[in-house]
């Protein structure tokens, strides 16, 4: 089949596929080894349905995106891939701008093609809830296994089937918890069923169809503390899943998600650690917000709420940055059917050690230890 590539003009020290569609944020990307293309199915422009959508980059100025079934033209093509690269956001500037001035550390940091991206925001609130105590490869399997399990085939290209991400409708009405449990996800099975019921529930209230389309209306008439509220009634989200989702589902791009690495990182290079009366302050401010109250970690939300000052409008995507450095790597599935660590683009970077390891070839003695690594 021959394809039509339409072209997004973005350097790779701007955007590196390789350090962002399989680091963390996003797992249902494939990368094709033999072509160098990944693929994932998303729903383009306003277009309810899922379609296939491929993206290379073979040039140092831009990416390509195209299409299997030309669901749109090529120029709505590219500017869907704009809106979920952000390009609007220019790192670089970010960098000498922004965080810099802020942060003399980030002197030595560089931004390795990293940015954050504007994902769907259901796909999101369900890969965080996979996310909890989880690492990229079992979070992507269980991305995957959604899919396959209770989403619809959307076609099979050079013998790699396609589905799309299942709406809370089709995991209420198709999975259940002991379904999920033997698919490999733990005690995050009752988290997924309960809430696709509560949205299933929210969105009848609301007279609205979409998943998407209620969580962008939460999303735009909530201050950010309101939707964080809101995001953390759903069952197994707690304040670190809500700011990912926040942050990578909602263009909250000021949003600092806190957790053990980024604890780490606030008490090792910047001595953040709350007092007191600023805990006692913290738990006034969110005393009309009981599930904040109940759910948040105030040593935690101390160092958020110290980061977004430090790094300001953009925080999000300075501890995007920061998070790549600090847990490092990339992982995720080929047309395969595996799920591989492979090497970080070293872009003005040296690279990793990072062994090809197929995780699911790997004996569980051994997983646990691998697993615990690379926690995110
Ligand atoms: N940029 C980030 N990616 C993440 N993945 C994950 O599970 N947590 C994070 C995060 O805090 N930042």
């Amino acid at each position: 089949m021959s394809l039509q590539w339409g072209k997004i003009y973005v350097t790779r020290e701007e955007l590196s596929l390789a350090n962002v569609l399989q680091a963390g944020q996003a797992f249902r990307w494939i990368l094709d080894e033999n072509s160098g293309e990944y693929l994932t199915t998303m729903k383009i422009a306003n277009n309810l349905n899922y379609s296939v959508v491929l993206l290379r980059q073979t040039d140092d100025k831009f990416i390509e995106c195209s299409t299997y079934d030309k669901v749109c033209d090529l120029k709505d093509l590219v500017s869907h891939f704009e809106s979920y690269f952000r390009t609007d956001v220019k790192v670089e500037e970010m960098h000498a701008n922004e965080w810099l001035p802020r942060d003399p550390k980030f002197q030595n940091i560089e931004t390795h093609g990293i940015r954050i991206l504007g994902q769907e925001p259901w796909e999101t609130l369900v890969s965080f809830i996979c996310s909890t105590n989880n690492n990229i490869s079992r979070i992507t399997k269980m991305c995957h296994a959604l899919c396959l399990n209770y989403g619809k085939k959307i076609g099979s290209f050079n013998s790699t089937e396609f589905y799309s991400f299942p709406s809370s409708d089709e995991i209420m009405n198709k999975a259940t918890e002991a379904e999920l449990r033997s698919l490999g996800f733990g005690y995050r099975a009752k988290y997924i069923i309960e809430t696709a019921k509560r949205l299933v529930q929210n969105k009848k209230e609301n007279d609205i169809l979409s998943d998407t389309e209620f969580l962008m209306m939460m999303s735009k008439s909530n201050d950010y503390n309101e939707l964080r509220e809101h995001l953390m009634s759903y069952s197994g989200i707690g304040p670190k899943v809500a700011d990912c989702i926040c942050l990578m589902g909602m263009r909250k791009d000021h949003v600092v998600p806190v957790d053990v690495h980024v604890e780490r990182i606030a008490q090792r290079d910047y001595r953040i650690k709350a007092t007191n009366k600023e805990i006692v302050q913290l738990r006034e401010l969110y005393k009309t917000l009981p599930i904040t109250r109940k759910k948040v970690n105030f040593q935690l939300d101390y160092i958020r709420t110290s980061l977004n000052e430090k790094w300001g409008p953009y925080a999000g995507w300075a501890q995007g940055i920061l998070f790549f450095r600090e847990v490092g790597g990339t992982t995720g599935a080929n047309t395969e059917g595996k799920i591989k660590k492979r090497k970080n683009d070293n872009i003005n970077v040296v690279a990793e050690d990072t062994k090809q390891e197929q995780m699911d070839d790997i004996p569980s003695s051994k997983k646990s230890r691998i697993k615990s690594e690379q926690l995110i």
